[in-house]
């Protein structure tokens, strides 16, 4: 609820979306099946499901890089629809940062240059500032002193730390993140996920988890289960009940 009691809008709506393809021999394959979801600002949500059962069509889907079948999708106030894909990518440059399991960071490029690779497709302020702007990510995910240090010299948990940093050095409203503790212990994983829930609601993002990792989806507010293209809330309490009973 905002201020006059009116329910916030959805920085994302998805209604009703489908995603379905065409297969060599003629028969649709139903990725996604009548997927509504609402993503506020503020929000933490995950979406746990096995694997094959449809999260990274549905994450290309809420990261713009791919677009419903049928039904509407609404991005911070426009129909997704009516983009064009030059329009839809400046959106997303500006509006999503993305956090990936393998870190995908650029080899041979300091840890300093990778976080600030988004910004050279930034407004000038970004592209001229872009330094400043960098060590002060680098600094908020503690690894200021690692500026000029390449990926391969750095740790999985730092390595997504500089990765986290990349993804919100731009600001963006949505963060996307694919199961970004899959490629770290356990305790590295937690830390990880400490920072990214931390940097996340002090820059007034939205959240988006897409885990196997049930420890992982623990820590979000809103959970859901993606099974066969189906989604569906999970129910917060009994799900808590059941990690704590299995010792998650
Ligand atoms: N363009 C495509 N053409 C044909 N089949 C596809 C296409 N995209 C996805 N699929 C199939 O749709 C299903 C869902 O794929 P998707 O990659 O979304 O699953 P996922 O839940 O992310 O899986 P994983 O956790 O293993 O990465 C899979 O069976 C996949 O092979």
């Amino acid at each position: 609820m905002n201020a006059s009691g009116a329910a916030e809008e959805a920085f994302v709506d998805l209604r009703d979306v489908t995603r379905t393809v065409l297969l060599p021999d003629d028969q649709e394959l139903h990725i996604l099946r009548g997927v509504d979801l609402q993503v506020r600002i503020g929000d933490h949500t995950a979406i746990v499901g096995r694997s094959g059962c449809g999260k990274s069509t549905l994450l290309n889907i809420l990261g713009l890089l791919d677009v419903p079948t049928s039904g509407t999708m609404i991005f911070d106030g426009t129909p997704v629809g009516k983009l064009r894909n030059n329009t839809r990518a400046k959106v997303r440059g500006a509006s999503i940062g993305f956090i990936f399991q393998q870190f995908n960071l650029l080899p041979g490029r300091t840890a300093l240059e990778n976080v600030v690779t988004p910004l050279m497709y930034g407004s000038r302020k970004e592209f001229w500032g872009r330094n400043a702007i960098g060590m002060e990510m680098l600094e908020r995910v503690g690894l200021g002193a690692r500026a000029g240090t390449q990926p391969h010299m750095l740790s999985g948990g730092e390595q997504q730390r500089v990765a986290i940093a990349r993804a919100l050095v731009r600001r963006p409203r949505l963060i996307l993140a694919d199961e970004p503790t899959g490629a770290l212990d356990v305790e590295t994983g937690q830390a990880v996920m400490d920072l990214l829930d931390t940097i996340a609601t002090e820059s007034g993002a939205a959240l988006v988890t897409i885990t196997h990792d049930l420890n992982v989806a623990a820590r979000a507010r809103t959970r859901y289960r993606l099974d066969a293209g189906v989604l569906s809330p999970t129910d917060t309490v009994a799900t808590s009940a059941a990690l704590v009973a299995v010792g998650a």
